[in-house]
């Protein structure tokens, strides 16, 4: 049987590990921060790992860890860069409902004032509308469900993520 998880999918800052703990907590389910997964078993930050194997090395790192993440009933806060690895998409779609949590750029933008700080993987002279643009259509691509949390507050973001979540399963 398909295992049951939630994999929040979506750019630096959207909320998934803000919104993904609470959703484990509303659920009585574990919470999964990948960020976390790969500082543990890497024994780094992840800006020391950006630093020393460069934004390329970080997403094969990224892409290696999310590859083999084996939980279940679990809440899975992805990094933002994690669409870039086709094995870990491939791999976190098969064990889970992955949810696109989305913001309109403007709004992205208002939360990011600090987006080096976060080490986010953007390479020479990309702005965060270029990584915006890129990586849009990735999020799109592997999503079940899309969550647009404009305006939202975590909760209501929660009850968003909960109530089409339930929508998908009636469907079925
Ligand atoms: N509706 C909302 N849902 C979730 N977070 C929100 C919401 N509104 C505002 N926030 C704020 O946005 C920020 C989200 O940061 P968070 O670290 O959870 O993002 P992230 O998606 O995990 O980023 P990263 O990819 O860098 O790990 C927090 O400061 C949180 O308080
Ligand atoms: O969106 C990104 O490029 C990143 C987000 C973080 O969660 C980390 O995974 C890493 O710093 C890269
Ligand atoms: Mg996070």
């Amino acid at each position: 049987m398909k295992k049951d998880n939630i994999v929040l999918i979506g750019m630096p800052g959207v909320g998934k590990s803000t919104a993904g703990v609470i959703l484990a907590k509303v659920l009585g389910y574990e919470f999964v921060d990948a960020d976390l997964v790969i500082q543990k078993e890497e024994g780094k930050l992840l800006k020391e790992i950006i630093e020393e194997v460069g934004t390329d090395g970080f997403i094969a790192v990224e892409n290696r860890v999310n590859s083999s993440l084996e939980v279940d009933h679990s809440i899975i806060a992805t990094g933002g860069s994690v669409v870039y690895g086709k094995e870990a998409m491939e791999h976190l779609k098969s064990i889970g409902t992955v949810v696109y949590l989305q913001l309109p750029f403007e709004e992205l933008n208002r939360r990011l004032s600090d987006i080096k700080g976060r080490g986010v993987v953007l390479k020479d002279g990309q702005t965060l509308k270029d990584l915006y643009e890129e990586r849009v259509p990735l999020y799109e691509k592997y999503a079940d469900i899309t969550v647009n949390e404009y305006g939202l507050n975590v909760e209501q973001t929660i009850d968003k993520i909960l109530s089409l979540r339930n929508e998908k399963k009636c469907k079925k």
